[in-house]
């Protein structure tokens, strides 16, 4: 039974509530369904569980942002919370462990390259490796799934342990943030951290008993940073690279931008985008397209509160629908096409429009925002200046559905690759 003053929602079956719903073909389908029959804020029951779903620009704002505090938990009694040991970042509950370590996190990315140049550096460094396999598959068509793993997969490596790993190196990442914390220790200089560890490591010398830092808590903090930002990025540029070569108009005309503004230089600056209007509209409206965390992760509420009129209890668990807002009619010049107008404005400017929310609002926001940013800007002007990217004669009709396991990312698809003139 729905508890008084609850968001409405469809008739749920003895156990399994509406949980059909979600594990059908296409579960992202039936959620944009169910907001038609229920509006923006509908609820429905996952086994005995009720759930609110939450969609629409103006809700998501309400809930997340406004009421911020009151939709900022997680809910604690899933089976991934007793696998984490309820440590980590991402399912912690809103609570003073979360908001330190979130803090930490932050500050130290912030110290690590995002206010310096040196997270630069290293998207840069891994560039050149994927390069170099690139130009021995000039004029050849490769699968670039793996590729794009292995780049965001380093670059938050490096930033974690201060190393990085061979391409073919069976062992990666298991081993390394066990063995990585034990060698740290050993090998660091106090007051000089090389990397994420290091810093950890100096936070856990000044702990005082109130603290909540603690060794479990710092593999757990690397588990969590590497598993959201490895794929997350990764799949935003399969998706990417499969509109650009569907859009070859579009990959031209970035590709004229690229060499007019960096006509000259070495390699592109994460500064230049202020200089490159289209490219940034590009690569916003794949992120758009991408919804690549389409369910953002589970909020959960931290005490009674209200949307829309209605009651929700204290500790009911929240489904963000993305979709909801990142093809929200009315919000978009575009909403269900891929162009990347949506982004500029008369005077050919680059404009984000507030539904741009792909890593959701509000205190729970994801905190690897600058560097996913920085990552497919770097990436993707790169590539399209060396190489053009060509849909294979033989692949058929583009198949733009995207497979749903958590995160959306295409199905797999290869490409050909050409050499531009040397820029
Ligand atoms: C295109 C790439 C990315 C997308 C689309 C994305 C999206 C998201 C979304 C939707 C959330 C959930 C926010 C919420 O619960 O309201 C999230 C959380 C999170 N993301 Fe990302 N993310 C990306 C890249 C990254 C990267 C590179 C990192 C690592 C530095 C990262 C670290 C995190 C963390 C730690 C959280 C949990 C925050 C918390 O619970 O307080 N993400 N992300």
């Amino acid at each position: 039974r729905r508890p008084k003053n609850f968001p409405p929602g469809p008739p749920a079956w003895p156990v399994l509530g509406n949980l059909l719903y979600l594990i059908s073909k296409d579960p992202l389908k039936n959620l944009e369904k169910l907001r038609q029959s229920y509006g923006n804020v509908y609820s429905l029951f996952l086994g005995s569980r009720p759930v609110v779903v939450i969609n629409g620009l103006k809700m998501m704002k309400e809930a997340m942002v406004t009421k911020g505090p009151h939709f900022a938990g997680r809910p604690q009694d899933l089976l991934m919370n007793r696998l984490t040991q309820w440590k980590g970042v991402i399912l912690a509950d809103y609570n003073s462990a979360w908001r330190e370590h979130r803090r930490f996190d932050l500050m130290t990315l912030k110290i690590f390259g995002l206010g310096k140049k040196s997270m630069e550096d290293q998207i840069h460094e891994e560039l050149h490796h994927t390069i170099k396999i690139l130009d021995q598959s000039a004029g050849k068509t490769l699968s670039p799934q793996v590729m794009f793993h292995n780049i965001t997969s380093n670059v938050i490596f490096k930033f974690l342990f201060g190393t990085r790993y061979e391409y073919d190196d069976e062992n990666k990442v298991r081993i390394q943030i066990n063995i990585n914390t034990i060698t740290h220790k050993k090998s660091r200089i106090p007051g000089e951290p090389r990397d994420f560890i290091d810093c950890y490591l100096e936070e856990l010398d000044k702990k005082n008993d109130a603290s909540s830092f603690s060794e479990e808590q710092l593999i757990s903090q690397l588990f969590d940073l590497y598993l959201a930002g490895t794929d997350t990025t990764a799949n935003t540029l399969r998706t990417a690279f499969l509109y650009l070569m569907n859009h070859p108009q579009i990959q031209e005309r970035c590709q004229q931008e690229i060499d007019q503004v960096l006509e000259g230089k070495d390699r592109v600056t994460f500064e230049d985008r202020h200089n490159m209007p289209y490219m940034q509209a590009v690569i916003h409206e794949v992120q758009r397209v991408a919804n690549t965390v389409p369910l953002s992760a589970f909020h959960c509420t931290t005490r009674d509160t209200e949307l829309l009129g209605y009651s929700i209890p204290k500790g009911t668990m929240i489904i963000q629908n993305m979709m909801s807002v990142l093809k929200e009619e009315g919000q978009w010049k575009f909403p269900h096409d891929f162009n990347p107008e949506n982004f500029l404005n008369e005077q050919g400017e680059f404009v984000k429009p507030e539904a741009f929310m792909p890593f959701s609002a509000g205190p729970r926001m994801c905190i690897g925002e600058s560097l996913a940013s920085m990552e497919l800007f770097l990436i993707v002007v790169t590539l399209l200046r060396k190489y053009k990217f060509i849909w294979p004669q033989d692949a058929g009709e583009p198949d733009y559905t995207m497979v749903f396991a958590g995160s959306l990312t295409p199905k797999p698809y290869n490409m050909k690759i050409e050499s531009r003139s040397p820029q």
